[in-house]
C-alpha cells in the first residue's frame, strides 16, 4: 500500500509530502510500499521548539600548565522548528563541540546563552525535550531490535501503559523506520545504516521534540547516508528540530538539508537555507564555480584553500551566525518576544509537571536493567561462559598441582603456595575481566544516563545484582574442585548441607556473621572451615572486582590494563607471602593493612589451620616440620583466630571500593562533559 501524499522519484524512494499536515515518512519503495499503519505515535504531541543561542564560546583546557584554547569564539544561530539543519565545517572547525554545547551535554568552560521559545533553556525541561545520539552508536549488541527496544521502552514510557500499548509504540517506529523486518536480528549484526535507524528509533520512543545526531553520515554508504537523511527530514517535517553535524556531503545529500550552519575555525561562515548558500556565496564575493558541490566549495574556503581573508569576509558576513537574513523568509521569523507572547508561561508549568529526571520511578528502572543485565550475561560469552569454564580449567589444574597437600604435615608449605594461588586467581580474574570489559559498557551509560533513560544509581545497584550470582557460581565452583582435591579438611554430606548456607550468608551479606556465627556451635568443624575458605574466596573475588570496576570506570582499557596489575603487585609484597608479616621492616608494615589479600591469606589460613586443627599426618616424609599446625602458624606470624577481623577487613575494602567505584563514575559522567 502506499503512503499518503508520497511522491516516487526517479530513484527509486519516496519523498515526503505534506499532506493536510500528516507526513508520511520517506522510505525506500519496497519498504515504504509496505506500510501501512498510521503513524500516530511517532508523530511529536508537543508544541515544535525555536532554539535561539547567542555568543556561544567553549574553552578547553590543553592540561596542566598549558594554557586554554577556545573551540567556539562566541557564535550565535537560531534553529527553527519542522527544519532539518545540518552544522557543516572542516575538521577541527568545532562542529561536535558546537552541538554538544547545544545539547547540554558539554558543560565546562561553555559560556554565551540558549534560549528555547524566547526564553532562557532551563536544563531539567530541555532534557526532556530534546535527545543526544553521539556518532558511535551505542547499542546492545547482544540484544535484538526488538529486545532493545523493549528495554528502552520499558525505561522511557511511563509504567502505566501496558506492555501492548507500548509494543504498539514500538511496532510503528519500527515499520516506519524499516527495521520491522530486522526485530529478531542482534544489535551486533545490524549495518551500519540499521544501526544508525536503531539509535534513532530507541531515542524515538520518548518521542522528543529536539533531536541532536553526531555525524549520522559517517562510515555509511550512499544509499544508507540518503536513508537516514532522509528519515531525519522527515522527522523534522513532523514538527520537529532536527540538528546534525555532517562532514563533507555529497551534492545529493546536501541538497535533502532545509538549512546548513557553517563553521570555520570556531566562527559561523554562513547560517541560511540550502538553497540560499550559492546566492550567498556569489553575493559576498566567492561565486561557486559552476559544476562545483556548493558543500565541497564552502568547505574548501572554510578550510582557507583561497585564502584566509574570504573567511573573514564571510565570518563578517555572516555576523557570526547573527544574521538571519538567508533564512527561507526572514521577515517572518518572530522576535524572542513573540515567541514569549505566542508560547506562554503556562506551557513551563506543564513540562514542570512531568517526572523530575528520569521517565520512570528508580525501582521500575532497576528491575529493568537487571533484566536487560541477565539476558546480556545469558548471552555473552566471555562475561559468563569462559567466566565459568576458566575457574572449572584452573581448579582442576591447581588441584592436579597440589593434590592431597592439605591434611599432609609434610607438604604444610606446599599447601600455604597453593591458598595463595588461590587468592591470585580470585584477584586476576575477576579485576581484569571488569577493567577490559567495563568501559566499553561505559559509553552505553553515558549515552542512556545523558537521555534520562535511568539514574546512575539504578544502573549501578543493577550491574552489582547482575553479577553476584555469577560470582557466586564461578567461585563455589572452583572453591569446590580445589577444595577436595587438594584434600582440604572435608566431609562431604555435611559440606553439601552448610554449603547451601554459605551460598546464603554470601547473597544475604548483612545476616553474614549472623548465620555463621549461629551455626558455629552446631556446625562440625570441617564444614566451618569450608564455609571460611568459600567466604574469603569470595570476598577476594568481590574486593578485586570492585577495585576492578573503580580502575575500569576512571580510566581506558589500556592504562586500565597497565594499572591493575601494577597496582596488584604491592598487594601481593604486603600479603605475608615470599616475605612473611613477621619478617616485614616496621616501617612498611602499614602496607599490609591496606592490602586485601593479606586479610584474604590470614582468612585462608585460619580457615585451614586454626579452629584448633588436630597434629596433621606424617606419611610422605619421615619428618614433618609443620605437623603442627600452631607451629606453621606462629613461623607465619598469623593468628588462627582472626577470621572476624578479616571478613570486617575485607567488607570494608568492598564497601569503600564500590563506593568509591560510583564516585569515580559519577565524576567520569560529568568530566568527560
Ligand atoms: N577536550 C578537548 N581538549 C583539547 N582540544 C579539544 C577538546 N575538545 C575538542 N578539542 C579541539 O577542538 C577542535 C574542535 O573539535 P571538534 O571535535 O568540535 O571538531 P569537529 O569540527 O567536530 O571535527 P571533526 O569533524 O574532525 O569531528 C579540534 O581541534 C579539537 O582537537
Amino acid at each position: 500500500m502506499m503512503l499518503a501524499g508520497a511522491e516516487i522519484e526517479d530513484g527509486g524512494s519516496v519523498s515526503y509530502k505534506e499532506d493536510s499536515g500528516n507526513v508520511a515518512m520517506s522510505l525506500p519503495r519496497a519498504k515504504a510500499q509496505e506500510k501501512s499503519s498510521p503513524d500516530q505515535h511517532i508523530k511529536p504531541r508537543r508544541e515544535p521548539v525555536d532554539i535561539h543561542f547567542s555568543n556561544i564560546t567553549c574553552t578547553v583546557s590543553l592540561g596542566f600548565n598549558k594554557g586554554h584554547k577556545q573551540i567556539l569564539h562566541g557564535v550565535h544561530g537560531r534553529l527553527r522548528p519542522r527544519q532539518l539543519i545540518a552544522i557543516m565545517g572542516p575538521s577541527g572547525a568545532g562542529k561536535s563541540t558546537l552541538l554538544d554545547v547545544l545539547s547540554g551535554y558539554r558543560i565546562s568552560g561553555v559560556g554565551g546563552a540558549v534560549f528555547i521559545n524566547g526564553r532562557g533553556r532551563i536544563m531539567k525541561n530541555f532534557k526532556k525535550m530534546s535527545c543526544y545520539i553521539q556518532q558511535d552508536d551505542r547499542l546492545q549488541g547482544l540484544l535484538t531490535v526488538g529486545e532493545n527496544m523493549t528495554l528502552a521502552a520499558d525505561l522511557k514510557l511511563p509504567t502505566s501503559k501496558d506492555k501492548y500499548e507500548k509494543g504498539e509504540i514500538i511496532e510503528e517506529i519500527l515499520t516506519n523506520l524499516g527495521l520491522y523486518e530486522h526485530i529478531n536480528t542482534r544489535g551486533a549484526q545490524l549495518s551500519g545504516g540499521q544501526r544508525k535507524r536503531l539509535s534513532i528509533a530507541l531515542e524515538l520512543i520518548s518521542n522528543p521534540l529536539i533531536m541532536f545526531l553526531d555525524e549520522p553520515t559517517t562510515g555509511l554508504d550512499s544509499s544508507s547516508c540518503s536513508q537516514v537523511v532522509e528519515l531525519c527530514r522527515t522527522l523534522a517535517h513532523q514538527g520537529r528540530t532536527i540538528v546534525c553535524t555532517v562532514h563533507q556531503p555529497s551534492a545529493s545529500l546536501f541538497a535533502m538539508f532545509d538549512h546548513v550552519y557553517i563553521l570555520a575555525a570556531g566562527q559561523c561562515l554562513y547560517q541560511g537555507t540550502t538553497k540560499n548558500l550559492v546566492p550567498y556565496l556569489e553575493q559576498a564575493g566567492v561565486p561557486c564555480p559552476i559544476y562545483h558541490n556548493p558543500a565541497d566549495y564552502v568547505i574548501e574556503l572554510a578550510c582557507g584553500e583561497y585564502g584566509e581573508d574570504k573567511i573573514q569576509v564571510l565570518t563578517s558576513k555572516a555576523e557570526n551566525g547573527r544574521s538571519l537574513d538567508w533564512f527561507e523568509d526572514p521577515q517572518a521569523i518572530p522576535s524572542m518576544e513573540a515567541l514569549r507572547k505566542q508560547y506562554p508561561l503556562s506551557v513551563l508549568r506543564e513540562q514542570d509537571a512531568g517526572p523530575s529526571v528520569e521517565e520512570t520511578p528508580q525501582s521500575n528502572q532497576r528491575s529493568v536493567l537487571i533484566k536487560r543485565g541477565f539476558l546480556k550475561a545469558k548471552r555473552d560469552s566471555t562475561m559468563t561462559h569462559l567466566r565459568l569454564i576458566v575457574n572449572v580449567v584452573v581448579g582442576i589444574m591447581l588441584g592436579m598441582l597440589f593434590i592431597d597437600a592439605g591434611n599432609e604435615g609434610s607438604r604444610v608449605l606446599e599447601n600455604y603456595n597453593l591458598l595463595f594461588a588461590i587468592l591470585m586467581h580470585h584477584m586476576m580474574s575477576p579485576m581484569m575481566l571488569t577493567i577490559l570489559t567495563f568501559p566499553s559498557e561505559m559509553s552505553i551509560l553515558s549515552k542512556e544516563h545523558f537521555n534520562r533513560w535511568y539514574s546512575l544509581g539504578s544502573y549501578y545497584i543493577s550491574i552489582t545484582i547482575v553479577d553476584l550470582p555469577i560470582s557466586i557460581v564461578s567461585c563455589a565452583v572452583f572453591s569446590v574442585i580445589v577444595y577436595t582435591m587438594s584434600s582440604q579438611p572435608l566431609e562431604i554430606v555435611r559440606f553439601s548441607m552448610f554449603f547451601a548456607i554459605s551460598l546464603y550468608t554470601v547473597l544475604v551479606a548483612q545476616s553474614f556473621g549472623l548465620m555463621i556465627g549461629a551455626a558455629f556451635n552446631v556446625v562440625p568443624l570441617e564444614v566451618v572451615r569450608f564455609s571460611i575458605f568459600f567466604a574469603i574466596s569470595l570476598y577476594t573475588v568481590l574486593v578485586a572486582q570492585s577495585f576492578g570496576l573503580m580502575i575500569g570506570a576512571a580510566f581506558n582499557v589500556v592504562n586500565g590494563t597497565f594499572l591493575g596489575p601494577t597496582l596488584s603487585v604491592p598487594m601481593m609484597m604486603f600479603a605475608g607471602f615470599g616475605v612473611t608479616l613477621r619478617d616485614l621492616p616496621p616501617y612498611l608494615y602499614w602496607g599490609s593493612y591496606i592490602s586485601y589479600l593479606r586479610y584474604g591469606l590470614e582468612g585462608f589460613i585460619g580457615a585451614i589451620y586454626g579452629l584448633k586443627r588436630p597434629q596433621l599426618e606424617c606419611n610422605q616424609a619421615p619428618y614433618c616440620h609443620y605437623k603442627h599446625p600452631r607451629q606453621f602458624l606462629s613461623e607465619v606470624s598469623m593468628s588462627p583466630d582472626m577470621f572476624w577481623w578479616d571478613v570486617l577487613a575485607l567488607t570494608v575494602f568492598v564497601l569503600v571500593l564500590r563506593v568509591a567505584a560510583f564516585l569515580l563514575l559519577k565524576w567520569k559522567l560529568n568530566a568527560v562533559r
